[in-house]
This record gives C-alpha cells, structure tokens and sequence, in this order.
C-alpha cells in the first residue's frame, strides 16, 4: 500500500526535524507544526482583516455609485422635466441623422399628431411626418431636406421662421461638436398676433379703429410721394357740429357710440384707396386719393356732410350732428403732410365760422388770417396785464317814463397800434383761449364799482358768456365783485345768450340758481335768433328776455318783425318776466315797441355806450331821457 502523499510544506518541516535520516524530533516537529498553525492562523487572520477591508470599501464605493446613480436621476428627472414643460419643441440628432433627443413640445409646435415624432426616427422620417401633416408640399419638404442637411454638414447655425399650418414657427439650427445638431422650435403665432396688435394700436385710433395721426401722416407722405409724379389728392378735414353739447348733456358713453357711428358713416362714404382717420376728440381727416380734379373733393365733402347729418339712433335716443370740413389740396396747398393738414385745418377754421354744416378750401389768404389771430391772441394777453380795456356803459330807460333805470356795460380795448378794437372781435377769441375768465372778472368789478355811485334805483347789467358759465368759479366771482363793491345783488343783472343752455344744463341750471340766490337777476339776451326755444324759458325763471336788435331794426319794414316783437312782449308778459327791446335807433321803432307792449328800451336813441363819467353825469342831469337827434 502507498503511503499518502505530503504536503511539500510538512515535508520540509519533517526534513527540518530529521525524519528523513532517522527518528524524527518528535517534539520539535510538534512546535514546528504548532508554529506553523500559528502563522497560518495569523496570516488568515491578516487575509480576513484585509477581505474586510476591501469589502468595506468595495460597500463604500457602491454606495458612492448608489449615491450618483440617485443624483443622476434626479438630475435626469429635472432635465426631463425641463424638456417636457418647456414652450420650445427640442429635436437633438446624432452624426448619423438620428433623432436623440424629443421633447412633447415638438409634435405641438410642428403641428403633427403627438407621439409621431420618436427617439430613433431618421432625420428624413422626420420631415416626411410634417410633409405627412401637409405642412410642406413635396417640393418644400425636399427643399427643407437639403437646406437641413447642408446646415448638418456646415455645423453652422441657422435661424428663420416658417409657417406650418395656421402657426409661425421660428427655427433655430446648432451644430453639436462630434457631429449632429439641435433644432429648436418656436411657436411665434401669439408673439407675432401681439407685436401685430401692438403695431396696429400705435397707428390707429382705439375707440374708432380708424387710422390714427401716425399712420395718417404715413399716408399722407406716401400720396405726396405719388403726388410728384402727377397723381393729385385732397385731405378733408372734418370737425362734427354739436357733438360736444352731446357729450356733454347725455354722457361719455354715448358720446363714444355716436363717434362709432359717425365712423361706420365716413367708411362707408369712401373708396378703398381712401384713408380716413380720427385725429382726436371729434376730429376726423380723409384723405381722397386720385384726384381728377377740385371738384371731386366738393362731391366727397357734400356726400360726407349729408351722410354724417343724418340722424342717429343711439341707446333709444335720436340724436343728430353737423359736420364742417376744410378740404387742401396736394400738391398746391402744400409739400408736406404736415403743411397739408395744417392748411385743411384753417380751411375747417373757416367753414366753421361761416356757418357750420358746409365746406370751404384753403386760400392762401387764410395762413395770413390766422396769423394776425395768433398775433390778436399774444395782444390779448398782455392787454390784460397792461389794462388797456376800458367799460361803457349804454343806458336802459323805463319805455312808460322813458327814466333811466340802469346801464349795460360794454366793453372795449384800445389797442396801442390798431385804436379800438370791438368786442365783437376780441370776445369769440377771449373765449376760445380762456381769457374771458380774468376779463370777465374784470368787467364785473369794475361794473359793480361803478353802479354803487349810481342813485340806488339803477341797475348795471353785465354780459356773461357761455365759456364763463362752464366754471364753477363763476359765482364766487360775482359775489366777489357785490362784496367788494358793496352793490346789492338786486342792483346786478346778468345777461346770458340761450347758447349756455345747450351746455350741461344741470350744472348751468345750478349756476343760475346759485347766482338768483345772491339777490342776482338773470336775462335771456338776443332772444329770438339761435334756437330761441321756448323750453329754455320755461326751464328757468328768467327776469327778463332781451328782443334781439335785428327784430327792432326792421320793425319799420314790411315783414314778420313786428309780429315777433309783439309775440316775444306778450310772452314776457304772461312768463312774468320782463322785456327790453335793443337796438332803437328811431322814435318810430320806439312808438311801436310801446304800442307792442314791450316794457324797456336800449339803443342809439337814448345813448351810446358812453364812458363811466358821461354816464354818471347823465344820472345827474336827466331827469327822463329825451330821444336822442
Ligand atoms: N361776454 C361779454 N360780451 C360782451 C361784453 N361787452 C360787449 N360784449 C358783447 O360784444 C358784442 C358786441 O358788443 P358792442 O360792440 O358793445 O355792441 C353792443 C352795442 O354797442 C350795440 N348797440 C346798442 N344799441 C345799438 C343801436 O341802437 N344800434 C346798433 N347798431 N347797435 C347798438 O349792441 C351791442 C349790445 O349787444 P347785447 O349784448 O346783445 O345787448 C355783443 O354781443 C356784446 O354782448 C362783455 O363785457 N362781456
């Protein structure tokens, strides 16, 4: 039998022990053997502790990967998440044309049905979905395809924006470095309806939609462009008659609609090729493009004049507005788009002063006009500060005793260069700057100052304007002038011309409540022209109505003055209210007045309007007026 092989290890201990030559030292083989376990245990030992080691750090590593890999897809679920929710559509492809990268944006932003464009699909697959959702002919698509794939192969970027279906699409083309690129798409629709709504608000007018003064003047430009080459235009400019009383008196609102249907009228009235445009307020201009000749603009101003005065029917309400209009005509009247509606403007200037309702073209004449009313204007104002204005005083008499039973203060200026300048003429132009109010103030001081000298039967009456009554200082201002002069509110008469009615006629009615309380009385002067409407004599209980002086002057002339006359002094009579005829200039006007019942008188025939002191001296002298001549 054959012994059992040993391990070489032993066998160089029992060599070591002496087993081989004889007896072996059995002892020492057994501490050699002992030793040999020890150092077999201490190096399993050292084996096991290194094993712990690297399983330790082997566990350490994995956790450090554990906690990348966690890092990781939270950042990949946020970059996920980016790419999901953002409002580009993304498509990343590889060198080889690959989709890579695809957002759900993309199918939105391209138009194609969601989920067709996937991670995987070849760039050509791609365009043949979106040729597929009939956003590309078959040409286009192939045009894309190759523009496409010169900007892979140039790796240059790239930015242009097409329409795919009813949408904008801004693209953006970037070359990736190692080949491929990334696409984004952007849907412009919104932006580019915003920016297109934002450009048409800063050329038109919100509340009309009309054209606005920029796009006007852009028109405007253009047609004087065409202009130099032979094709004449007109620019109408066009102010409506009364809106402001109806803006005024109905409100905002329905000033607003009517303007809207003024607007629907002018659109209608117009070709094509025409501009109309709104220039603020209750301004309008067209411009009447291919003129043949001056007469076309009169057959577009009759038209729009007739069209514009036809009564409206807004919120149940029939309401009924004028219009006037200034025609220039390019390119005579002017080079420029500015000049041009300058010119129109005087024009309008023109009709409106002339009548309303009517056109009138620019004459060269009226830039002159205007001027010396601009330079009327800069007078005015530094005559007040320099008290060129004097006040007259026309005496009033009792027609039964024919005594003097007050004045009416008028006033004049005395021009340094141009002598006396007639109210007439300078109070339309203090009103339309506003100046009436510190010469109205004036007027009324000095008015009551003098009538407190007068003996305390007379009276002084004081013309007020319409513009005047628009400011709630008004008042104040009359009982100011009372207190300063100590005259009593009885001893004030204030006229004002049925023209204030038309305004607000709460306010107006408060007004002259307000200034009745102050002891104040109120006549209606030059009744009889304008509306004379009975409705404002029943609206407020005036003290007296003024015949207006054009009635007087023909009262000695075949015609319906006398008729009038009468009516007016029977009227006065049965309202309670008293009645002056003005403007007697002869015995005979004033023995028919008196046969007509009409109760005072003013005119040439008792006085001028004379200076404060000629008046004083005829209180002092006359005991009755004798006519005058
Ligand atoms: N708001 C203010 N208006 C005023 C003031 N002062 C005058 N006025 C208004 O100006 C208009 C013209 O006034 P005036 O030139 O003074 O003419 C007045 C009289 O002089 C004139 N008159 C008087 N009697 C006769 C006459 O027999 N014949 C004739 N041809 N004219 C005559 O009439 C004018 C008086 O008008 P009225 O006021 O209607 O009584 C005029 O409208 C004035 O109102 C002012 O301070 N403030």
């Amino acid at each position: 039998m054959n012994a059992a092989p040993v391990h070489r290890l032993f066998a160089a201990q029992l060599a070591k022990v002496g087993a081989a030559s004889g007896e072996p030292d059995l002892d020492r083989l057994g501490q050699l053997v002992s030793d040999s376990y020890a150092a077999a245990e201490r190096e399993r030992r050292r084996a096991n502790r290194a094993l712990g080691l690297m399983a330790e750090e082997l566990e350490n590593a994995n956790e450090r990967l554990r906690e990348v890999v966690a890092t990781l897809q939270v950042q990949n679920g946020r970059f996920e998440a980016a790419l999901e929710n953002m409002s580009l559509g993304i498509a990343m492809y590889d060198a080889e044309e690959r989709l890579v990268v695809a957002n759900t944006r993309l199918c939105e932003v391209l138009c194609v049905p969601p989920g067709s464009l996937r991670v995987g699909m070849t760039f050509s697959e791609v365009v043949a979905v979106c040729t597929e959702a009939h956003h590309f002919s078959e040409t286009r698509a192939s045009e894309v395809y190759e523009f496409r794939r010169r900007v892979f192969a140039a790796g240059s970027a790239f930015q242009f924006e097409e329409p795919r279906g009813r949408n904008i699409v801004a693209v953006t083309t970037r070359a990736l470095d190692g080949g491929g690129c990334i696409l984004t798409f952007e849907d412009m629709t919104e932006r580019r309806r915003a920016e297109a709504q934002v450009e048409h608000m800063a050329r038109h007018d919100a509340l009309t939609g009309l054209a606005n003064r920029t796009l006007l003047r852009g028109r405007l430009e253009e047609a004087l462009a065409r202009a130099s080459r032979g094709e004449s235009f007109a620019v109408l400019y066009l102010d409506l008659d009364r809106f402001k009383a109806v803006n005024d008196t109905l409100g905002h609102p329905v000033g607003d609609e009517l303007l809207r249907a003024v607007t629907a009228r002018l659109r209608a009235s117009i070709r094509e090729v025409d501009t109309a445009a709104r220039l603020g307020g209750d301004e309008f201009a067209v411009v009447q493009a291919s003129l043949h000749q001056p007469q076309d603009a009169t057959v577009l101003a009759r038209r729009l004049i007739e069209e514009l005065s036809r009564p409206y029917e807004i919120q149940g309400q029939q309401l009924v507005v004028g219009t006037s209009i200034g025609i220039a005509l390019a390119p005579e009247d002017g080079a420029s788009a500015d000049v041009l509606l300058k010119h129109a403007d005087l024009a309008l200037y023109r009709a409106k002063s002339e009548g309303r309702g009517t056109w009138r073209f620019f004459e060269r004449e009226m830039d002159a006009q205007m001027q010396a009313r601009r330079r009327l204007e800069l007078d005015l104002r530094r005559a007040l500060a320099e008290q060129e204005f004097q006040l007259l005083f026309q005496p009033l008499v009792h027609v039964g005793s024919r005594r003097i039973i007050g004045f009416e203060a008028l006033v004049r200026w005395h021009h340094p260069e141009r002598g006396l300048i007639s109210p007439a003429e300078f109070i339309p132009l203090a009103e339309e700057t506003g100046l009436i109010m510190p010469l109205g103030e004036w007027v009324l001081h000095t008015a009551c100052r003098e009538a407190a000298s007068w003996p305390e039967q007379v009276s002084v009456a004081v013309n007020v304007s319409a513009v005047q009554f628009r400011s709630p200082l008004l008042v104040d201002a009359v009982a100011a002038a009372l207190r300063a002069s100590g005259l009593p509110g009885s001893r004030l008469e204030i006229e004002v011309t049925e023209s204030i009615m038309l305004q607000d006629n709460v306010a107006t009615l408060a007004i002259l409540h307000r200034l009745h309380g102050l002891g104040v009385r109120i006549s209606m002067d030059d009744f009889g022209t304008g509306y004379s409407s009975l409705s404002y004599l029943r609206s407020f209980p005036f003290d007296k109505i003024k015949i207006d002086q054009s009635f007087v002057r023909d009262l000695d002339k075949q015609g319906d003055a006398r008729a009038i006359v009468s009516a007016i002094s029977g009227l006065g009579r049965s309202l309670g209210m008293s009645t002056t005829a003005e403007g007697v200039e002869t015995q005979e006007q004033f023995e028919q007045l008196r046969a007509d019942g009409c109760l005072e008188a003013q005119g040439y025939l008792f006085g001028r309007p004379m200076p404060a002191r000629d008046a004083s001296a005829l209180l002092r002298h006359q005991r009755a007026v004798q006519p005058a001549g």
